[in-house]
């Protein structure tokens, strides 16, 4: 039984990057992606977004729905201010080991919760079992059917507060359309779309970023 590509990439990892740093974590993982093996990391491209966003917004609680190998998990920690805190949800559970190894290489282990499970069961428990009021950042890049239920529960759950935003991976490739059509046209959000290209291909991608305005769309008082 060979390895898993998950298993490959923490494997690049220990071997191309140094212990602690994670800007060479995520280096190495965007060398080994883009010249060894695809893997649907948000990437260097849409990274740069990405870190725009975190460092224009700094917030506080960041909610990732999907983890993956981690790399945007380590890449959006490693720009939070000190106090900040990310939880990101995984349910795939040999994904989540290899997460954990790669949080932890990248010396991150205390601004990140890692929980494995499904982000339908666990986004009604966050408030109570981890003593969340609200997430100023919630990035999605779970499966893209996810991402109008989710934000739904999100709203429903009282985890937005005015200003929040929602940044969304893949609106284009491989697509969100139920999701896209609900945060453009619903008065509880203002969004934008940010052109780009998916991860490590030239194939066309982008970013929706979403600030929600309130429950009655009035907009932040
Ligand atoms: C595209 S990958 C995440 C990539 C990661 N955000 C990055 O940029 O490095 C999507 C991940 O979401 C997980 N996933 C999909 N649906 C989920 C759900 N409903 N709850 C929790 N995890 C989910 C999958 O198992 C997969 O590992
Ligand atoms: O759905 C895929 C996908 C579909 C088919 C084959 C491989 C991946 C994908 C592609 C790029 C992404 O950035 C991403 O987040 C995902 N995903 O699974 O969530
Ligand atoms: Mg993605």
């Amino acid at each position: 039984t060979g390895s898993t590509r998950p298993q490959r990439i923490l494997r690049a990892v220990q071997k191309n990057s140094t212990r602690g740093s994670p800007c060479s974590v995520v280096n190495a993982i965007d060398d080994y992606c883009k010249h060894k093996e695809w893997a649907m990391n948000v990437g260097d491209e849409k990274g740069i977004i990405v870190d725009d966003v975190v460092l224009e917004l700094k917030p506080i609680t960041v909610l990732e729905l999907g983890t993956y190998c981690a790399y945007s998990t380590v890449r959006i920690a490693n720009l939070l201010p000190p106090e900040a805190k990310l939880i990101t949800l995984e349910f795939n559970a040999e994904s989540a080991a290899i997460a954990r190894e790669i949080i932890t290489w990248a010396g991150l282990e205390e601004k990140i919760q890692l929980i494995i499970g499904a982000s339908g069961d666990w986004i009604p428990r966050l408030k109570e079992e981890f003593g969340i009021e609200t997430f100023d950042l919630v990035f999605l890049d779970h499966w893209k059917d996810r991402y109008l239920p989710d934000t739904k529960l999100l709203e429903k759950c009282g985890l937005l507060k005015p200003g929040a935003v929602l940044l969304a991976d893949n609106v284009i490739c491989p697509g969100t359309p139920d999701y896209l059509d609900y945060v453009r046209n619903s008065p509880r959000y203002k969004s934008k779309f940010y052109r780009s290209h998916l991860e490590y291909t030239q194939e066309e991608d982008g970013l929706e970023h979403s600030v929600f305005l309130g429950m009655a769309g009035r907009g932040a008082e």
